[in-house]
């Protein structure tokens, strides 16, 4: 009789991997048997399943063979009930433990196969089960962070085995991010679904369906003798430390899962925008609305070169307290000044004289409750920045005094127009209080306008109005950086002894 050509495709495709027939046969009438002579199964993936078996098989060689398969066939199906157990909680792949949802998501059930528990019993009912017991595949992990590392590389919390099924996902688009040694980030990316062949360090991999995927592979050059995987907390606290004092962000709110989702979120949006061929320009910018309470932005950027990371990330959260319509203008940048000045605000393209670029967004408090946020701040060795003094009546009758004014304060509560750095006299920026269509007029916002044309990759500047020579201003004047001709600061960089701290203040007229 002919030989079965499924067969004998079979054979010739463990041949190429050095695998006699004869070695093969028993293990292939097991699976047929198991599978209900359902040949897609085995076929597919190249016969995955049928090598897995094999080896599976190979293994507990000088057991008695059939004995064997039938417990390798049980393991398998224990693996079955594993990936249910995750299937239960509609997260089949995710690998990686979050903190707000600790490991349980890997940890595997010690749930055992009921005992006497038949190779037949163990049978796939429908091809949807069987297809889930073929593609199961479980990678042991030690229990042992250290040996864990050794074998994983990577510092991810295992309970016990990482169960990754081979279910067929929807392809993800893959982009990859290398780093340069000055730590300029830049990457490759492509509108179709090929993965991109660049080597890098940072990889995200994006589906239609809005799933995100971040995978950071470290410069191994990092690496020292006796690595012992941290827990994912002691890394993203470090970080946050790290982000919050050596980088100054000062949002208090700042957190590195925040910050990861961040950059999945603005991955979405910018890709989107890509699709839908979005192309900002001046007054398109006036008409971007949102209401930023729960938004939060990530922007990478560079900087000064002096920290040993590859890839240097910076977010902040935009948290308005009330309502507002935001006009926000999509293109800017935060990024690390090289001038000491902390972090700046900069355009990524031309802005012609009179382009609307943001609005100052901040609290609004009376001059007695910010006076007394700066004092407390100041003993806690916190870092006060940039309220804005606002002459508006803010629907009072009369004229207010002192300590009623009210003012915007960013430090908290703002957003983008919180990174504008100050230039005494010639900023590219000016404020323009914009009233806001209210029966009595009584209220404003405040929106940055271009004072000239302002080239892209320019910092977007603002004369604060200090008068660096009132020295008996509550708010102490920083040392000015500000780079201009007309500098007001007798005490500025490289000129004299440095002036405490940090703080600006500034008074508008409405
Ligand atoms: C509105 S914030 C600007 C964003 C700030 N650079 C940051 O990193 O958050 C104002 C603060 O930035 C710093 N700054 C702004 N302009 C500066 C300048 N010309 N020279 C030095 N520091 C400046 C001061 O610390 C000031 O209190």
């Amino acid at each position: 009789m002919a030989p079965n050509p499924r067969v004998a495709q079979a054979f010739s495709a463990m041949k190429a991997l050095g695998i006699s027939a004869e070695e093969v046969k028993p293990v292939l009438a097991e699976l047929l048997r198991v599978y209900d002579r359902n040949w897609e199964l085995i076929e597919e993936d190249n016969y995955r399943t049928l090598v897995d078996a094999y080896f599976d098989f190979k293994d507990d060689k000088g057991t008695d063979a059939k004995k064997k398969a039938s417990v390798n066939f049980h393991a398998r199906e224990r693996s079955k009930q594993k990936l249910h157990l995750i299937d239960d909680d509609d997260d089949e792949d995710q690998v990686l433990t979050t903190r707000n949802k600790p490991s349980q998501k890997l940890s595997v059930s010690n749930r055992k196969t009921p005992p006497g528990t038949s190779m037949q019993d163990s049978r796939p009912r429908t091809s949807s089960e069987a297809s889930h017991a073929r593609l199961m595949n479980v990678e042991r992990v030690s229990n042992s962070p250290c040996k864990a590392a050794k074998s994983a590389g990577h510092s991810v919390d295992y309970e016990k085995e990482l169960v990754k099924p081979r279910t067929k996902k929807p392809k993800l688009q893959t982009q990859h991010i290398s780093t340069n040694h000055n730590g300029l980030s830049h990457a490759s990316s492509s509108c179709n679904n090929n993965a991109t062949t660049s080597t890098g360090n940072i990889t995200i991999a994006s589906s239609a369906q809005g799933e995100v995927k971040l995978s950071l592979k470290c410069n191994a050059a990092l690496a020292q003798p006796n690595f012992c995987n941290p827990s994912l907390d002691t890394v993203m606290n470090f970080m946050e430390e790290k982000y919050l004092t050596a980088c100054k962000t000062q949002d208090p709110q700042f957190s590195m899962v925040k910050l990861l989702d961040g950059l999945c979120r603005s991955y979405l949006m910018l890709g989107h925008q890509k699709r839908s061929n979005f192309k900002s320009s001046s007054s398109s910018n006036l008409a971007v609305t949102q209401d930023e309470r729960s938004s939060s932005h990530f922007i990478s950027d560079i900087t000064r070169g002096s920290e040993k990371a590859t890839v240097f990330l910076h977010h902040y959260l935009v948290h308005v307290p009330v309502k507002l319509v935001v006009s926000l203008h999509t293109l800017l940048k935060v990024y690390m000044t090289r001038e000491g000045k902390g972090w700046g605000l900069r355009t990524l393209e031309d802005l012609p004289k009179g382009t609307f670029v943001c609005e100052y967004v901040g609290e609004i408090l009376t001059n007695t409750e910010l006076y007394e946020r700066i004092v407390q701040s100041s003993c806690s060795n916190d870092r006060h920045t940039y309220p804005v003094t606002l002459d508006a009546d803010w629907g009072s009758e009369g004229v207010l005094k002192d300590e009623e004014a009210l003012c915007l304060d960013a430090t908290y509560n703002g957003n983008v127009g919180r990174f504008i750095n100050h230039r005494c006299f010639d900023a590219n920026l000016i404020d323009i209080p914009v009233e806001v269509e209210t029966p009595d007029h009584h209220y404003y916002h405040l929106a940055f306008f271009t004072a000239k044309n302002v080239r892209a990759n320019e910092e977007l500047t603002w004369d604060y109005g200090i008068d660096f020579d009132d020295h008996d201003h509550p708010i102490k004047a920083f040392q000015c950086s500000c780079g201009s001709a007309f500098c007001g600061d007798k005490n500025r960089k490289g000129e004299g002894k440095v002036e405490n701290q940090v703080h600006a203040s500034t008074r508008i007229s409405a």
